[in-house]
């Protein structure tokens, strides 16, 4: 049977605009599915730019104000790829509107707003999901697979980083287009909504909830010119922040995220040590997954590498010939794909916003905890 149509109306045409729509595009080309996503509309406030991207990647319309693309009939579903201090606005008023909604990470500013936005999408009935794109690397999901299997047996310890360092410059502004990041009024929090927020997501996934933590947080620059104003402001959010926990099944976790590592321009890495084996992933190497396995006897016991490319590999089946690997951009076609499914299916894909929520909590924790200098419940 034909896929439906369904309407798309994406707010933003940014990093993640461009990665969305790529994911919009070519996911009925490479997997059968019960809908079919059609580019109706891009919004943004900067209309000579929307009209460029519309014309570039194929929307037939653009609108400047959200809130007018929200009382369009024909847009389906909403995908929101703007900053974060506009997340809860959008999702609300778009629940509101009847519209699916997919959003962008991290859920919100803080667990307040998460909780509104989770209560707007479960009383609308809406469909909903968090671009935690990270999950639906195949390697990544892969390692899912092996931990729920059981083969690692009891876990004890989980470690994730995420690495940059393009935040060094002490003459880089904060606020305005691209560098929203550096301003808390528009992020929420620094490096911990931003970075480490992925690897709360994929770590709550892999290996269950965790029930405490302790961290510390640093700003190495604490001032610098607001592009919005003009002046020099206090920097206030997060340049680096590290945090340790206890998950609910007894491991202890240790993550850490920069954007002072010089060097790193994006290293997401995760290991979990089990009782039977360990496996580690990293983002520069990411069709990768390395595994040991203590049960090997003998001298073939060691690390081994799996190039997670094969057909019977998580999504691989669909793409090229075994060996062939696959990128980054692969893990949005996937999350549209998981989308499209789940609402053929009725078992909505996570993160839902609700699953979303607990990365949330996670995050405020940790700021409170680097706040207070105490371990802090989540
Ligand atoms: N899942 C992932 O791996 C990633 C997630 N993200 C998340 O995606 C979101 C967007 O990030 P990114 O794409 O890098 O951001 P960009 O700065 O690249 O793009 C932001 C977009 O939002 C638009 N925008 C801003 N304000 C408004 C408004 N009031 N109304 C309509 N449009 C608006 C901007 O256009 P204009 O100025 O013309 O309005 C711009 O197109 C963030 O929440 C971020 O955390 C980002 C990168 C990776
Ligand atoms: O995954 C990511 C990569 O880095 C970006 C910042 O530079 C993040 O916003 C994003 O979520």
């Amino acid at each position: 049977m034909a896929p439906k149509p369904l309407n798309i109306g994406m707010i933003g045409y940014g990093f993640m605009g461009r990665a969305h729509t790529n994911g919009y595009k070519r996911v009925n080309d490479f997997f059968d599915l019960p809908y079919r996503p059609v580019l109706k509309a891009v919004c943004a406030r900067d209309e000579a730019k929307a009209k460029a991207f519309a014309e570039q990647w194929g929307y037939e319309s653009i609108e400047t104000d959200w809130k007018k693309l929200l009382a369009r009939k024909d847009i389906d579903a909403v995908d929101i790829c703007t900053p974060n201090n506009l997340h809860k606005e959008i999702s609300i008023a778009a629940a509101q509107a009847g519209k699916m909604i997919l959003c962008e990470k991290p859920l919100a500013m803080n667990t307040a707003e998460g909780e509104e936005m989770c209560a707007a999408v479960e009383k609308a009935g809406v469909a909903n999901i968090v671009w935690y794109n990270y999950r639906r690397i195949p390697a990544v999901t892969y390692a899912k697979q092996i931990i729920d299997s059981g083969k690692l047996g009891r876990i004890f310890h989980y470690r994730a980083n995420f690495l940059q360092d393009w935040t060094i410059n002490a003459d880089l502004p904060q606020g305005g287009a691209a560098l929203w990041r550096l301003d808390a009024a528009a992020a929420g929090s620094g490096v911990t909504g931003d970075l480490l927020a992925h690897c709360i997501d994929t770590a709550l996934w892999l290996n269950g909830s965790i029930s405490d933590v302790t961290a510390m947080t640093e700003t190495f620059i604490k001032e610098r010119k607001h592009q919005l104003t003009g002046k020099s402001e206090k920097v206030t959010i997060d340049d680096a922040c590290a945090f340790l926990c206890h998950f609910a099944n007894g491991s202890l976790g240790l993550f850490e995220s920069t954007r002072y590592a010089r060097g790193h321009k994006a290293l997401y890495t995760f290991e979990v040590n089990g009782e039977n084996g360990s496996l580690k992933w990293d983002l520069h190497d990411l069709h990768r997954l390395q595994w040991f396995d203590y049960r090997v006897e003998g001298p073939l016991r060691g690390w081994a590498s799996i190039h997670v490319t094969d057909g019977d590999h998580p999504y691989m089946g669909k793409w090229w010939v075994p060996g062939l690997a696959i990128g980054y951009e692969h893990s949005f076609v996937h999350q549209v794909k998981d989308f499209l499914e789940g609402l053929g299916s009725g078992k909505p894909a996570g993160p839902t916003f609700r699953d979303a929520l607990e990365t949330q909590k996670v995050c405020d924790a940790v700021l409170d905890s680097a706040k207070s200098g105490s371990w802090k419940k989540v």
